[in-house]
């Protein structure tokens, strides 16, 4: 019997594969295959590369001119495609990189050594100037501590710093210095460095991305080595001719791939309970939410149960079918329905023949006359303002599906800011009880109501009849407290129930927050976080960030969440913040942005941009203005988001543009929305969703 050697692909090798000339990637996604299926073909002929740091690696020819680079250890059945370029880079590519075992985590590490050399070097350089140049009476400024000083080496690499890297890491001093290490370093060890520059402990880290430092590691196993997540974030094995096909020909989708280690670890195996994943704008929560519903599907979806991928708005339902689809087999995929709530919630109506329709909107036709007649019923010597209706109609009525007077005399009425005694409380109430009067005498509903009623039916008749083997939650932040109640009782308590992702800072639906444990959601011991943006660059990010700063910010639960650990893993130009003198100029300010960054762009490269503004209104008047200057546009509907649509300026008011990403964003908002922080918070949501779109490039008029 023979056994086929592990065949390994590397994200460089693919990114490179991106990059190739048109007439080269067909050749070397057919080199590539035909490696695959036999690595140790005798038509294969392994060349040492002269003066290589690391003797296990080799270069193979493709061509006349192209060489790919194969690391091929003497011990083990391991082969992995490292890269694939003209003879000379490839070799200069290959010559100072070493394929190495991180010996506390055993996880598969590429280390350039040229930057563990070039920074000796410059140290010893600057180290000279400064001992030629420093006037010897002068006082001379302490040199900064090293930032990582107190870790044994033992801890650094458990955080996944490669041994050979550790003198390096030594010297950081700086947040500075550890960002212009970054692309030298795996991405668990940046991580884990700056998790602890923040303040962290590394056995807390340890223990939050679940890696286990407590096993032998043998550092010359490289087939178990590439069985660790870490490994796998940056490794893919590809067992045959299909997966190898499917993953070199969007070479780019690398989230489909490559999952950050914590990705990896929650989206596959069992839980307990319910699961709650915390992460900032572009953290990479939707991708893990679709590759936990993957594995749901292929492996706890027995007995023809269904595995329910639901989120808040439809537009995003609709993505993330279209994502998985491109994920996931046929076969896995009948077993995923995707469906926003309130289109569940629609579906259960019908399929129940219940005839109310659902209010979403209380300022329209028949809700709108509805709450009309309900305030024509107040009593006019409480003197409180049809807002303050309106307000604890949603904040206190409904999120708390208070249906008696007996239950509002004692709810709770935290954040209200009006106090209200008995009396007043008995004399407001009969104002809710007309509205839900008139809705009902007209077949209609408010959603909250119609959550709540379908959670009693169904927690009468037991969630288990509905079949699902599991549900999985994106953008948690905007489901209200009879939301969560009602998906606590699409299913039965038990391992796998639930699994939430979602981020505070990115509430935009206020009326909507709620804490998981007032609806029944018990997520202690499980509750998990994402920290590296993978969309946008840092100074995006931080920028966006800063809007929030004097906000709260909560964590979908009773607790707090921050800000001052997320990092992003790419960089670019610092978004610009101005003023204009209203819609004309900031439209004219746009379409400058749109040409500039048009005019820098590759020539094969086709940037997308988005114009996010603050209302209908003003997002048509802008499209207008482009459309005048030659520059073809397209609205972004609940009906369709034109993901496809290619040399057009997308256009999106600050909620349609949830969930969504483009190169270039430009954000118009009103002058107020960065007024006193404790006034706007909301407005400043908005932003930070507005803003982290962006993947390069972004602009915030102010109007
Ligand atoms: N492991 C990964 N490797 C490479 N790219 C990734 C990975 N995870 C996520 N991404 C990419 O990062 C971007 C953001 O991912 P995603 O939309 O899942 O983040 P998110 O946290 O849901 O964002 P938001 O909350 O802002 O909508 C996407 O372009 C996605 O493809």
């Amino acid at each position: 019997m023979s056994f086929k050697p592990k065949v390994a692909l590397a994200q460089d090798f693919l990114l490179q594969l991106a990059r190739l000339p048109v007439s080269m990637h067909a050749k070397v996604m057919k080199w590539a295959i035909q490696f695959q299926a036999d690595p140790t073909s005798s038509g294969i002929n392994y060349e040492n590369i002269n003066g290589a740091r690391d003797p296990n690696l080799k270069s193979v020819r493709l061509d006349k001119d192209w060489r790919g680079i194969v690391f091929k250890p003497s011990k083990g059945d391991v082969y992995v495609l490292l890269y694939v370029d003209h003879h000379d880079d490839a070799y200069r590519w290959a010559e100072n990189r070493k394929l190495t075992i991180n010996p506390v985590t055993g996880a598969m590490q590429m280390v350039m050594l040229e930057h563990v050399a070039e920074q000796e070097a410059d140290r010893g350089a600057l180290e000279q100037n400064a001992s030629e140049y420093a006037a010897p009476t002068q006082s001379v400024e302490p040199a900064p501590s090293p930032l990582f000083g107190e870790l044994s080496d033992t801890e650094l690499m458990s955080l996944g710093v490669p041994e050979e890297l550790l003198p390096v890491v030594r010297k950081i001093s700086s947040e500075e210095a550890l960002d212009a290490l970054q692309p030298r370093l795996p991405a668990e060890a940046y991580e884990g460095l700056f998790l602890v520059a923040a303040g962290d402990s590394v056995s807390q880290v340890l223990q939050a991305r679940e890696t286990r430092v407590d096993q032998a590691i043998d550092t010359s196993d490289f087939v178990a080595a590439l069985a660790t997540a870490e490994s796998q974030s940056r490794f893919v094995v590809v067992d045959d001719d299909e997966a190898m096909q499917a993953i070199m020909n969007a070479p780019l989708a690398q989230w489909r791939v490559f999952l950050h280690p914590t990705q990896n670890k929650l989206a596959r195996g069992d839980r307990s309970g319910p699961v709650r994943v915390l992460g900032g704008a572009g953290t990479g929560k939707t991708v893990l939410a679709m590759h936990r519903a993957k594995w749901l599907a292929e492996n706890r979806a027995l007995g023809g149960k269904k595995v329910l991928f639901t989120t808040f708005t439809r537009n995003l339902a609709l993505d993330i079918e279209e994502n998985l689809k491109t994920l996931c087999s046929a076969d896995t995929m009948a077993k995923i329905e995707v469906k926003n709530l309130d289109a569940w919630v629609g579906g259960f109506m019908r399929a129940r023949k219940l005839e109310h329709r659902i209010v979403y909107d209380r300022k329209q036709d028949g809700a709108l006359q509805a709450w009309q007649a309900a305030l024509a019923t107040k009593d006019a010597t409480l003197d409180l303002p049809d807002s303050f209706y309106s307000d604890e109609l949603e904040q206190v009525v409904l999120a708390q599906g208070l249906t008696t007077l007996d239950q509002y005399r004692t709810a709770r009425r935290v954040g209200r800011g009006v106090i209200l005694s008995r009396a007043k409380r008995d004399a407001v109430w009969p104002v809710f009880e007309e509205y839900r009067g008139q809705l009902a005498s007209r077949k209609l509903k408010e959603v909250d109501d119609a959550y709540r009623e379908i959670a009693e039916m169904i927690a009468i008749e037991q969630g288990s009849q509905l079949g699902y083997a599991a549900i999985v939650i994106d953008e948690t932040q905007d489901f209200g407290p009879q939301a969560l109640k009602l998906l606590r009782a699409m299913i039965a308590h038990g391992p796998n129930d639930l699994f939430f992702v979602g981020d505070g800072h990115q509430r935009i639906y206020s009326r909507n927050r709620a804490a998981m444990s007032r609806c029944g959601i018990d997520i202690r011991g499980r509750s998990r976080k994402l920290y590296l943006n993978y969309r946008t660059t840092d100074e995006i990010r931080r920028q966006a960030v800063a809007l929030l700063e004097a906000c709260e910010i909560d964590d979908l639960d009773d607790g707090h969440d921050e800000s001052k650990r997320y990092k992003s893993l790419s960089h670019g130009p610092a978004p610009e913040v101005r003023m204009t003198s209203g819609l004309e100029e900031a439209a004219r300010v746009t379409i400058a942005f749109i040409q500039q960054w048009r005019s820098v762009q590759a020539e094969n490269e086709s940037l997308s941009f988005c114009v996010v503004s603050y209302s209908e209104k003003s997002r048509d008047a802008l499209g207008q203005q482009l459309q005048s200057a030659g520059i073809a546009s397209v609205p972004i509907t609940a009906q369709s988001n034109h993901a496809d649509a290619r040399n057009v300026v997308h256009l999106a008011t600050m909620h349609r543009a949830k969930g969504l990403e483009f190169d270039c964003v430009i954000v118009v908002a009103p002058e107020n929305y960065l007024g006193p922080a404790e006034e706007t918070a909301g407005q400043r949501r908005l932003l930070y969703v507005a803003l982290t779109r962006a993947k390069r490039g972004a602009l915030l008029l102010q109007v």
